[in-house]
Formats: C-alpha cells, sequence, structure tokens
C-alpha cells in the first residue's frame, strides 16, 4: 500500500483483489465504452439528471447502472422506465445496484454489471453496442473510492476494464442545501433513511466529508436547484465547490438540464453517433444553428436542443424552449469573453474546433473538445473570497503544540460560515487571539502530516510509530480528525523503493521530485492544502510553523531514532521492527 497516498481504510475492496482473467487484451477487442460517474448527495437531483439525459438523447446508446442505499432501488425504477421509454434503437440497458455503495461493498458487483451491461443483448447474445455508461452513485459513495478501485481491477486486467474506461466523474450539488449541510455535525447515519440499517461503512462516514469528497473528484460540477435555492445560496455553492475544486468545470442548471455533450464530456461520442447515423440514414442528424429555429422543423425525433453560433442570437428572445437548459455553443473567436453578454441563466460553456484561433493559454484541454466554464463561477468565487495553499514543511510537528493549537482552532458555525462567505470572517475582535482568528475562515483543510514521537519507550504508550507514520489530515466543516495514512516512503532506502514501482516510475521519479525532502528523512513533511473564505495565509502559516520541532527537539529526535534502532538492533530480534512495512495502520484508528 502506498504511504504516500491517502488510503481508504475499506478500498481498495480487497474482493477485487480476488480472481479473475488476466487475458492479454488481443487487437480485435473493441474500443472500451466511456464510462461516467455520477455522484452528488442524497436528493441532489442524480436521478432527475440522469432521466433527462435518457430523455432528451435521441441518439446516444446509454448503458446505465444505478446504485442506491436502500433496499428497494427506486433510482433503477425511474431510470428503467425511462430507458424503456427511450426508441428501441437507443437503449442502453439498466442495471441495478443495490443494497450497499459501490465504493466498497458493491465494488465487485459494479464490475460484473458492467460485463452484463456491455455483454448480450438479448436473443441473439451478441454484445450491447453503447456509446455511454453512466453509473449513477449513491448519495453517500466516494467517487474517489470508486476510481481506486476502478484502478486496482484495470491493473489486475479484470476484463470489465476492457470493456469500459472510467473517463469522467459529475457530481450534482443541491444549491439549496450545501451550504448548511457543510456546516453540520451529522454523519450520514444521522440522517433518516440515508444508510441502511447495518452499513456502518456509509452511516459513519462526516457528511462535510463526504461532500468534499464528491465535489472533490468531479471533472463537471452541477449546481442544481437553483430555482429553489436563492441567489445568495447559489452563490455560497458556487463559491464553496469552486473553493474546493478549482479545476472542474462548473454549471449552474435546475432539474439537471444540461446538455448531452457536457455530460458526457466528449463530443466524440457524439461525432462518432452523429457519422454512424450520416451513413445509415443519411442526411439525418443536423447542426443546430440557425436552421434549428426553423417553423418547418418538424423532426420530433430529436430534442430541439440548441447550439448556437456566438452572436446576438445567443440572447434570442424568441427561444421559448424552456425544456432545455440553454446552454450554448460557440465559436472560439473574440466574442467568447463578449463582456455585454449578461444572460446568467446559461453556463457559457464553449465548444470550438481545434484550429488556429484555439491558441488560449489556459487551455489545457487534450481531447480538443474545449468545454468551458468561466466568469459568472470565478466572479462568485472573487466575491466570497475564496483563496487556498499549501502549506509545505520539512520537520515534524511537536504533536503536543499541534494539538493544542487544534484545540483552540474556532471551527465556524453555519451562520458565520454565511456572514464569512459574504461578509468576510477574519477581522479580529478584541479579546481574541489574532491566532485563533487565522482559522477563523478555513473552510477545508487536507493533506499529510508529520509529527514527531512523544514517547520513544514505555511499551503501548510508546508512540514511537508516528516515526513512520504519514498522517492524513482531514478538516471539512465543523469536522477535523488526523488519521494514519500508512508508512512514509521514507522508511524504505531509494532503492528498496523501486520494486513497488515496477511499471510506473513515472510516480518514483514524482515522488523523489517533489515529495523526497532530504536523504535524512524521506519524504517525511508537512503538505496541507488549506481552502477559505479570506484566509489569513500568512498567521496560519506563522502558527503553523510555531508547532514545528525546533532546532533543540530535532536533535533529540535524531538521538531518539538512533537510540531506538540501536535496541532494536541488539535485542536480536529480526532487524528494526519500526521499519517493517504495513504493520502498525491499526494502532490510532
Ligand atoms: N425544485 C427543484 N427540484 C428538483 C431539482 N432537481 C431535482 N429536484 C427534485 O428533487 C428530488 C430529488 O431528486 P432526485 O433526482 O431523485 O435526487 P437523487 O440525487 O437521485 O436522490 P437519491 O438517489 O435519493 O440520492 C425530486 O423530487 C426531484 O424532482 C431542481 O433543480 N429543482
Amino acid at each position: 500500500f502506498t504511504p504516500s497516498k491517502l488510503p481508504r481504510t475499506s478500498h481498495p475492496s480487497s474482493s477485487l483483489l480476488t480472481l479473475f482473467s488476466t487475458k492479454s487484451s488481443s487487437s480485435s477487442e473493441p474500443k472500451p465504452i466511456p464510462t461516467i460517474l455520477l455522484a452528488g448527495f442524497l436528493g441532489s437531483g442524480k436521478t432527475t439528471t440522469l432521466k433527462h439525459l435518457l430523455e432528451n438523447n435521441q441518439s446516444i446508446k446509454i448503458g446505465t447502472i444505478v446504485n442506491d442505499v436502500a433496499s428497494v432501488n427506486i433510482d433503477a425504477k425511474l431510470v428503467s422506465n425511462t430507458d424503456s421509454w427511450n426508441e428501441s434503437k437507443n437503449k442502453g440497458g439498466v442495471i441495478e445496484l443495490q443494497n450497499g455503495c459501490a465504493c466498497c461493498s458493491l465494488a465487485d458487483e459494479l464490475m460484473e454489471s458492467v460485463m452484463q451491461l456491455t455483454s448480450g443483448d438479448g436473443a441473439d447474445g451478441s454484445r450491447r453496442e453503447l456509446d455511454a455508461i453512466v453509473v449513477e452513485l449513491s448519495g453517500v459513495s466516494d467517487p474517489v473510492a470508486v476510481r481506486d478501485n476502478w484502478e486496482v481491477a484495470r491493473l489486475q486486467g479484470h476484463p470489465a476494464t476492457k470493456l469500459a474506461s472510467l473517463q469522467r466523474t459529475v457530481t450534482l450539488i443541491d444549491a439549496s442545501t450545501f451550504g448548511t449541510d457543510w456546516m453540520t455535525w451529522d454523519t450520514a447515519g444521522d440522517r433518516p433513511s440515508w444508510t441502511e440499517p447495518g452499513d456502518d461503512c456509509a452511516a459513519v462516514r462526516k457528511i462535510p466529508e463526504l461532500l468534499a469528497e464528491q465535489v472533490e473528484a468531479a471533472d463537471l460540477l452541477l449546481v442544481n436547484k437553483v430555482d429553489l435555492a436563492g441567489s445568495e445560496q447559489v452563490t455560497i455553492a458556487s463559491g464553496l465547490a469552486k473553493g474546493l475544486n478549482d479545476k472542474a468545470e462548473i454549471l449552474e442548471v435546475e432539474f439537471g438540464k444540461v446538455e448531452a455533450k457536457e455530460l458526457l464530456g466528449t463530443l466524440e461520442i457524439l461525432k462518432e453517433v452523429a457519422k454512424e447515423e450520416e451513413h445509415s440514414h443519411g442526411h439525418h442528424s443536423h447542426d443546430h444553428d440557425e436552421k434549428c429555429s426553423n417553423p418547418e422543423c418538424t423532426d420530433e425525433s430529436h430534442s430541439h436542443s440548441h447550439s448556437h453560433e456566438h452572436s446576438e442570437a445567443c440572447s434570442e428572445l424568441a427561444c421559448t424552449d424552456t425544456s432545455h437548459s440553454h446552454s450554448h455553443d460557440h465559436k472560439a473567436e473574440s466574442s467568447c469573453s463578449e463582456p455585454g453578454c449578461t444572460d446568467t441563466s446559461h453556463s457559457h460553456s464553449h465548444e470550438h474546433s481545434s484550429d488556429a484561433s484555439c491558441s488560449d493559454p489556459d487551455c489545457t484541454d487534450e481531447s480538443n473538445s474545449h468545454s468551458h466554464s468561466h466568469s459568472h463561477q470565478s466572479t462568485a468565487t472573487d466575491q466570497l473570497g475564496i483563496t487556498s495553499f499549501v502549506y509545505k514543511q520539512s520537520k515534524p510537528f511537536n504533536s503536543q503544540r499541534l494539538l493544542a493549537l487544534l484545540n483552540r482552532w474556532p471551527l465556524p458555525i453555519k451562520e458565520s460560515l454565511d456572514l464569512g462567505l459574504t461578509m468576510g470572517s477574519t477581522e479580529i475582535k478584541e479579546g481574541q487571539e489574532e491566532e485563533e482568528m487565522a482559522f477563523a475562515g478555513v473552510l477545508r483543510s487536507k493533506g499529510f502530516c508529520w509529527m514527531a514521537p512523544t514517547k520513544w519507550s514505555g511499551g503501548a504508550n510508546s508512540d514511537a510509530w508516528r516515526h513512520d507514520t504519514a498522517m492524513y489530515w482531514s478538516h471539512a466543516g465543523k469536522h477535523f480528525g488526523i488519521q494514519s495514512a500508512g508508512k512514509w516512503w521514507g522508511t524504505l532506502g531509494k532503492d528498496d523503493m523501486k520494486p513497488f514501482f515496477e511499471g510506473n516510475m513515472k510516480e518514483y521519479d514524482r515522488i523523489m521530485n517533489e515529495d523526497w525532502v532530504s536523504e535524512e528523512w524521506g519524504d517525511r513533511r508537512q503538505e496541507l492544502v488549506f481552502i477559505g473564505a479570506k484566509l489569513v495565509e500568512a498567521d496560519i502559516r506563522a502558527a503553523l510553523d510555531e508547532c514545528l520541532c525546533t532546532e533543540d527537539e530535532m536533535e533529540m529526535y535524531r538521538a531518539n531514532v538512533r537510540n531506538y534502532m540501536d535496541a532494536k538492533l541488539s535485542s536480536g530480534s529480526n532487524g528494526p521492527s519500526l521499519f517493517d512495512v504495513g504493520k502498525i495502520d491499526q494502532i490510532d484508528q
């Protein structure tokens, strides 16, 4: 297990490591089907979004896998119904994942469902031709864990990963509750019907942690229910989401109304489908440009979802179709950043072809679909003053001083979050310690930390294990926790590490370049990300620096390591057990 990565206590699913065929792929194997994870809290609108996708795309054949927490999978029924109503040629099929979460207990079933979905298509048993697979996760699933499991399966050659490739995570956010949920003390088990009795894995999940994981994993964030939420709630939800994950595209939507290409994230799917259709039906699919509003267009087989050239027509008053989200496609040109475009109901997502005009230095989309979301979200984030920084140090924390600081850390309450986000919360009030106030604006912090042992001897009371153990620090909303994250790579020599990276030397090089702080200490380090509203970075850094071991403490640390090793060696045991990888994870759980 890689000590430099966040371990998921119950994943990767050990059962995924069970036996399956590791046949090597042959060139005749078909291209894997692009697979999308649809995540989001309970009730955020996943099923609504999925239904909208199935109802409003006439040419993409989508297979769905629906995971619900309850023993009766209502979502699967809803989706199945929608799928059945599709024109028969586009039916993708629906598979239920039931009574557990796909991130752990159902990991194997997810793989099997993919196999099932892509195998027979009924009568002749031939392979079902799908353009995409959408997996609707349960409201308490962690998409990162699903991806981790998938990757383990892929590395092990699971046949499902040859049939489908996990490409994208789309997370729904309920704009009307996001701010409140962020500041709750609840665990998922505290919410009626969020989890099934006995599903302890899901029940103990802290709601803000789940929210953070779901948001942070996303390639696309759909801030849903904007009709229900007030504009301030939408601003807070979008701003918080942007602060947690500034790499994701963010769209504000209602009833999950988003165009298929936004959700699926790749125009390749659509292009291939369009090509196929053109071949088989002649001219059937058409570009949704000016002709789209052609009053004579009577083609009922498509949804009349509109794409426009970016022109005055963008704000076309005559466009009264309420069934679609008015997400607009533009050709890349100077008018892309047109200051006059004030339509806040759409996302300004851009589609343009890869040509000379695509010289935007910020454009990193390798697939060339160049899907951009901008302006409204960044404005929201700017207004909220959400920023982030990384705290990196190559010394351990004095554990007692750090814990004392954390005890004084004022975790914000809901009211002050709203206040903090809209007015700034880092103003120092009379009688309050500057250091405490420095942390008031922190909404999320996470990363690895190195804590110096406090007792090198004393049997069960000894915490010498800290020397080897990377700690994962995770704070979301009111919840704060530090737990073991496995061993530092520095417990091994550079050469001993190499066998762990066979086939992935890039990661080895990355660790050497980015994480390996010194020959003496290896990758032991502090690496903490802070995200918050109007953070006073210098004060937070100063408060944390105060907790680092002093030079004298470092000398003592070194002496203790030497003594410890000498004692171990002279005890005649099989070498320094402190450095045995994989033995002490459970100590502080
Ligand atoms: N007003 C409003 N209601 C919405 C919107 N999106 C979804 N809903 C409603 O919210 C409720 C929950 O939506 P679902 O799509 O079932 O949510 P979900 O994420 O699939 O829920 P779970 O599968 O139970 O986690 C339904 O009653 C929807 O009709 C929206 O944008 N606005």
